[in-house]
């Protein structure tokens, strides 16, 4: 595992150099994508990236992690009208390329399947974006005695629901339920990069890094994965501990 610590003002930054190496070296790359506040920073540089000229999506696809159920597509806080007000109306992946889990579908169980079976038959996930929410669930793999390998139906946690409920008039408005890819999709993916920012996440970071591997904390998992790359700001950084950080670098991407 590599952790990146940055200024939070240099988040996107290193973003756009992750997502440019990595589609340097594999421009049709397959890539996992995420919602949520954490990834902002990066789609901001990627988006602008392209309109430079200096990054192209044009070969990519992508796989959204999840998305909630019952709640329309054309609904402000459906994760797919998040995914193109903040990036994918910018860029030039192809629309036919995209793929987010549709929470509207009538029979949520079949959608789970049918994503699945697309998901496989790209060949898995290569470059997977991740940020961590504050009980340590990646997607919406929620803390539990039991975690799930393939995209499924989640029951959402009370406190992700507070969480988001920010985003909407009330916590009544926020969704009980999501679509979620599972664990192992997360944990077969080829590369993850996973991102957190605020003091806010500090100690649940720290937690997930050097803690117990557990099923109550999901994003401890990713200690057992060969290729993970952590981006923090100093601040969700700041509960790491010294042995951690001292082999951490100094973002010396940029
Ligand atoms: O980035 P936020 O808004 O803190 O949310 C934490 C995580 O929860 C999710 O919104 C749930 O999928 C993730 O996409 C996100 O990274």
């Amino acid at each position: 595992m590599e952790i990146l610590v940055a200024q939070t003002a240099a988040i996107g930054q290193l973003g756009g150099e992750l997502i440019a190496r990595q589609l340097r070296s594999k421009p049709d790359s397959i890539l996992g994508l995420a919602t949520g506040s954490t990834p902002i920073p990066f789609y901001k540089e990627w988006i602008s990236l392209v309109g430079r000229g200096e990054l192209s999506f044009a070969r990519a696809r992508s796989f959204n992690l999840d998305e909630y159920a019952g709640l329309p597509r054309a609904h402000s806080q459906s994760y797919w009208t998040f995914m193109q007000e903040n990036l994918l109306r910018h860029i030039d992946l192809r629309v036919s390329a995209t793929e987010i889990p549709n929470g509207e579908a009538a029979d949520l169980q079949a959608e789970c399947v049918r994503y699945d079976r697309t998901l496989e038959s790209a060949g898995g996930i290569d470059w997977q974006l991740l940020g961590i929410g504050h009980n340590g669930h990646i997607g919406f793999n929620e803390p539990g005695p039991s975690l799930t390998a393939g995209t499924h139906v989640v029951e959402l946690a009370e406190e992700t629901r507070q969480a988001n409920s920010r985003f909407f008039d009330s916590l009544d408005d926020v969704p009980r339920q999501a679509i979620t890819v599972g664990m192992g999709t997360i944990l077969k993916a080829r590369e993850i990069v996973l991102v957190a920012q605020g003091e806010g996440k500090a100690e649940i970071v720290a937690q997930a890094l050097t803690g117990p591997v557990m099923t109550e904390l999901p994003a401890s998992f990713l200690q057992l994965h060969a290729k993970v790359t952590v981006v923090l700001d100093e601040a969700a950084a700041s509960k790491l501990p010294a042995s951690l950080l001292g082999s951490t670098r100094e973002a010396e991407l940029l």
